[in-house]
């Protein structure tokens, strides 16, 4: 391996998420010998477990809906769902049947060294990678060492649930056959998701969030809306539910949650994510290895000569958050010149329908933050287009200002391609667009982003 006998290298990238492997590609190819370690597939929960194949399932479950709502609009439909399509479209084109050798080779090609196993930090700059045969590689790396090591599933330590066959997102990705029924515990992105799809695939799903609404970081007006559209496809939505004990007696689930119960063939749970900083070694660089996340500067940097990338850093468990992140340590690892990282406009979208999409401050957290508030909603449905649309128009558009800049410093899109109209907002957000040029621009008519011209007239 390019590592040589001594272990000597530039750069050790731990976890090739879609942050670290982009961090290591781009290192490789500017020259440093770089190695990549993963202990299970490069390229991460994205590709394999997460965005890419639940976002195939969401695609096949929108077709079902919208050939739901011809006989509202255009005529007859007949449809009848097949999961053995969306399960082999996973398996054959999102993971290659969860396979990486394309990916290892996409690092590989770049001139980067890749080991499979498990990476600890054992000192400054010093990483040992444990195979899974038990074969140890020792490792020095010369400039530095890059920590994109992601999230597991988090299981809540509720009583009876860990000795029950509960599924988590890496199971829920994997069927080949849908359950009868299904309940799913947590209310976040990954609930609701996955709540989403199966449910037009005909399974009968239970929701069942602890806070008191869907989406609890969002704005209280997103998670409400998609909580109706929810319960009027036929989910059952159960908020401020807080579960006391899961039980399986062989066939069934039943979730107590405390005066009353759920019951369903198969549970997941999709309650958030956990980090392992003690199993990496991280008290091996002066850090507590209690932490649940690895604080960073705006450099990405952990302590000298280490860096992080991705959802461990806490700033936003996305993607996006963690190739941005990998081109802020790739031009500090090079010595080059660039802006810090700026998390002011982090974009995010829940690819549910309505799709529920954000960015920066939510108004709870504008005001949290004593910033002057002005907020401005719209109904997307009540709109040109959304009228014109009718069924599956549901959505919103809501903008909060801070009124001392006149600057919009958060926006929420909630509707038929919120994630899109949220393209606009982004801009305005990360350009700190003065309000009055965004009242003074023009909206093409009759499109969704129109609205939000409507939501800017309703600030006050
Ligand atoms: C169901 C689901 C849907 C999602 N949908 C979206 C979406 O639509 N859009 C979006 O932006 N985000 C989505 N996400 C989030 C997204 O998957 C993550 O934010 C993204 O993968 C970035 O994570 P990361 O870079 O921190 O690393 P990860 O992708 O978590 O990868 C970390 C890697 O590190 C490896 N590793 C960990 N510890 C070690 C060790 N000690 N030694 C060696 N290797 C190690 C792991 O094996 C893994 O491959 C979704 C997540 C889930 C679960
Ligand atoms: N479209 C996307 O971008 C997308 C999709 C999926 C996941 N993700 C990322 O993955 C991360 C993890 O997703 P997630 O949905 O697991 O986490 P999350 O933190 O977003 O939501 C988990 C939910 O579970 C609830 N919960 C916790 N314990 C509970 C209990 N005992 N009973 C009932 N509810 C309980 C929480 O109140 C919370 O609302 C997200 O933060 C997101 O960044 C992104």
């Amino acid at each position: 391996m390019a590592a040589g006998p001594a272990g000597q290298v530039d750069v050790v990238v731990i976890g090739m998420g879609p942050g670290g492997e982009h961090v290591a590609s781009r290192l490789a190819e500017a020259g440093l010998s770089v190695v990549g370690v993963d202990r299970r597939l490069v390229g991460g929960e994205c590709p394999y477990y997460g965005c890419v194949p639940t976002k195939m399932m969401v695609r096949a479950a929108g077709l079902l809906a919208e050939a739901g709502r011809v006989p509202e609009l255009a005529g007859e439909s007949t449809v009848r769902a097949d999961w053995s399509l969306v399960a082999k479209r996973v398996r054959e084109q999102a993971t290659d049947d969860w396979d990486d050798e394309v990916a290892v080779r996409r690092f590989t090609d770049t001139g980067g060294t890749f080991l499979r196993g498990e990476a600890k930090l054992t000192g400054k700059n010093e990483v040992v990678v444990t195979a899974a045969d038990g074969a140890e590689h020792r490792l020095s790396a010369r400039k530095g060492i890059v920590i994109n090591t992601g999230t597991e599933p988090a299981v809540p330590p509720i009583p009876g649930l860990a000795d029950t066959p509960y599924w988590t997102n890496r199971d829920a990705v994997q069927l080949t056959e849908l359950p009868r029924s299904l309940a799913i515990l947590g209310g976040g992105a990954i609930g609701v998701e996955f709540a989403q799809v199966f449910a037009r695939f005909g399974v009968a799903v239970t929701v069942i969030e602890a806070q008191p609404r869907l989406l609890a970081l969002e704005e209280p007006e997103a998670g409400a809306l998609l909580a109706e559209v929810l319960e009027a496809e036929g989910l059952t939505v159960r908020v401020g539910a807080r579960a006391a004990g899961v039980s399986h007696d062989g066939t069934t689930f039943t979730v107590d949650l405390g005066g009353s119960t759920v019951t369903a063939e198969k549970l997941l749970v999709a309650t958030g994510r956990c980090t392992e900083l003690a199993k990496l070694g991280v008290g091996a660089i002066g850090i507590d290895e209690k932490a649940r996340l690895l604080e960073v500067d705006e450099r990405l940097r952990v302590a000298d000569g280490v860096w992080a990338v991705g959802d461990i850093t806490g700033k936003g468990a996305f993607t996006h958050t963690s190739m941005y992140q990998a081109d802020v340590v790739i031009a500090d690892v090079l010595g080059r010149d660039g802006p810090p990282a700026d998390y002011r406009a982090m974009p995010r979208v829940t690819f549910t329908e309505p799709e529920v999409g954000a960015v920066g401050l939510t108004e709870a957290q504008a005001r949290e933050r004593g910033i002057s508030v002005r907020t401005g909603t719209t109904d997307l449905a009540s709109s040109s287009r959304g009228w014109i649309h009718a069924a599956g128009n549901e959505g919103l558009i809501k903008v909060v200002e801070d009124a001392d800049r006149r600057v919009l410093v958060g926006a929420t899109a909630v509707g038929p391609g919120g994630g899109e109209i949220l393209g606009a907002l982004a801009v305005a957000v990360h350009g700190e667009v003065p309000v009055s040029r965004l009242t003074s621009m023009i909206y093409a008519y009759p499109t969704f982003h129109r609205a939000i011209s409507s939501a800017l007239a309703d600030l006050s």
